[in-house]
């Protein structure tokens, strides 16, 4: 592609790349100069234009010298446009998950469920890229602009025709994944995360909901967890853009959930459709599992899925790994869990999930990470405290920060709760004091392999330990 192409000029100069890190920068890339949140981007363009950069896309009045300054407003957005043009053609059928709590579950059920209805199907989020024979993980949520677009345009190039992604709050916020026709965007639930990036709730709230106001194309369909208090707020962009609206939960209208009924193994969900009553036994424990198979399906019939198909299908889905994951049955008969919630309404969720399978006591061991929202320590240890029989406060990611004054941070909404810093030690405690009619939870770090200590990843797989320890 030639950069007039770009720029409506005559520019001659082939376009080789897009980079938003300087370092990145080859001879016939254009670079994205963008202001950050820990460093400013434009005081890489001369050392970009030094490493062959032949457009630099910065906001006006920025200095451009040996490159041309595409100049924009608003730089993230304008990249994001001009990288997919270069990165295309994209999956015909792409679809986006928001949410506090519930998006990594909700693209991977997607996923599932567009293969059991015969696509060629992928998922992106925490977890990585998956596909039906693979998952390569990119370390963020929502990766960069550049790795998202060209992942997508690379499944595309593989045959995938179906693509469900995970739009994290900070995702929105920097363009991470604009550029590329999303055809519906499903809302799941908010709650407290991620104010130490955001600021307050309304800041947070007002990122995510720019998924529905802008993102989202103008004949695409939103998707709705209708039961939490704030999807109003997505409903009324639903009518005010006058999209395809559809609502699911017991409040929804799409799919309306009538009857839940947990089992050993999972849960028999009843629901009204398309003016009829479905059955279906779903093959995981939870109420919040049995939202996020819903909001999945509703994605699943927003882009085309047949309704009672698609309900059917849900007795087929396989577990997500680390969400809710039975990691081992310990030595005196009590299973052990291992859950993503670090927030405190996952918390809440998870142990509520667990709750009608407990006979005796229900032991929870959790931390909070180090380097992100400091409010939620307090309210996940009260969460922990009402819900779980035994506290046990244990360290998460420490990152940078001081690991002790984390616990000490959690243990005020937990007071009287066993505090044991290190994780494996925190498990094997778990795990011994545990009797036939207890269940342990292992909560906050689900599928992660590493954990991060200052500067380090330590290899730790907490279903590993959990089994190791039981052994
Ligand atoms: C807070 C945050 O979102 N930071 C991400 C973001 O940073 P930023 O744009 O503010 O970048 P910055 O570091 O200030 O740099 C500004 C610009 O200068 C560029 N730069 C920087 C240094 C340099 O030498 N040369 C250079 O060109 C950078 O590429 C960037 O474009 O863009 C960077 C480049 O893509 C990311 O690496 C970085 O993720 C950091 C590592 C991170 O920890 N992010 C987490 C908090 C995150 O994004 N989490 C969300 C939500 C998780 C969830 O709830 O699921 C996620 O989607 O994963
Ligand atoms: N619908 C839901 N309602 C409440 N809690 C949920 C819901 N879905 C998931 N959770 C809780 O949140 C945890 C993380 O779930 P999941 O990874 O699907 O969310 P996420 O939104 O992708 O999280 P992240 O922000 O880290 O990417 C789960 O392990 C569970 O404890
Ligand atoms: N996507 C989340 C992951 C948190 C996982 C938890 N283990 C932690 O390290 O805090 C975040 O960046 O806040
Ligand atoms: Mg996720």
């Amino acid at each position: 592609m030639r950069l007039g192409a770009l720029t409506g000029g005559s520019e001659a100069d082939t376009i080789t790349g897009f980079a938003i890190d300087h370092r990145k920068v080859a001879r016939g890339t254009i670079f994205g100069a963008f202001e950050g949140a820990r460093v400013n981007g434009e005081d890489f363009i001369p050392a970009a234009v030094a490493a062959g950069a032949i457009a630099i896309v910065a906001r006006r009045g920025v200095r451009v010298d040996g490159a041309v300054h595409i100049a924009a407003d608003n730089p993230r957005e304008c990249f994001a446009q001009l990288a997919a043009k270069f990165f295309a053609p994209f999956p015909a059928t792409t679809v986006a998950v928001t949410g506090t709590n519930g998006k990594t579950s909700t693209v991977e059920l997607t996923r599932q469920l567009w293969r059991f209805a015969g696509h060629h199907a992928a998922s992106i989020g925490t977890l990585g890229v998956t596909t039906a024979d693979d998952r390569v993980t990119t370390g963020l949520t929502t990766p960069d602009v550049v790795t998202f677009l060209s992942n997508v345009a690379g499944l595309a190039r593989e045959g995938v025709s179906h693509v469900a992604f995970e739009a994290s709050s900070h995702g929105l916020t920097q363009y991470r994944t604009e550029g590329l026709p999303v055809r519906a965007a499903a809302f799941t639930n908010l709650s407290r995360d991620h104010l130490d990036y955001h600021g307050d709730m309304a800041a947070y709230f007002t990122a995510k909901l720019r998924l529905f106001a802008e993102v989202v194309a103008d004949d695409g369909a939103i998707v709705v967890w209708a039961d939490d208090p704030n999807s109003e707020r997505v409903i009324d962009i639903a009518h005010a853009r006058g999209l395809k609206l559809l609502t699911v939960g017991e409040h929804g209208d799409t799919l309306r959930l009538v009857g839940r009924e947990p089992t050993l193994l999972g849960q028999q969900l009843t629901m009204e459709a398309d003016g009829a009553t479905h059955k279906v036994m779903l093959p995981l424990i939870g109420a919040y599992q049995a939202a996020n198979a819903l909001t999945a399906a509703g994605l699943v019939i927003a882009t085309g899925g047949n309704v009672a198909a698609t309900i059917q299908a849900l007795g087929r889905l396989q577990p997500v790994r680390g969400r809710l994951e039975r990691a081992v049955i310990t030595a005196s008969g009590a299973p052990v869990y291992v859950d993503y919630a670090h927030t405190p309404d996952a918390l809440d969720a998870a142990i509520a999930a667990l709750k009608p399978h407990v006979a005796g006591r229900l032991i929870v061991v959790f931390g909070a990470g180090g380097d992100r929202d400091t409010g939620k320590r307090e309210p996940m240890g009260q969460a922990a405290a009402r819900g779980a029989d035994v506290v046990i406060v244990t360290d998460d990611n420490p990152r940078s920060e001081d690991p002790a004054a984390i616990r000490a941070e959690v243990l005020k909404g937990a007071v009287g709760a066993i505090e044991i810093g290190d994780r494996r030690a925190a498990i094997a405690e778990a795990v011994r004091m545990a009797g036939a009619q207890d269940i342990v939870l292992i909560a906050g770090k689900g599928h992660e392999q590493g954990q991060i200590i200052g500067d380090l990843v330590l290899p730790f797989d907490d279903v590993q330990i959990a089994r190791e320890v039981a052994a």
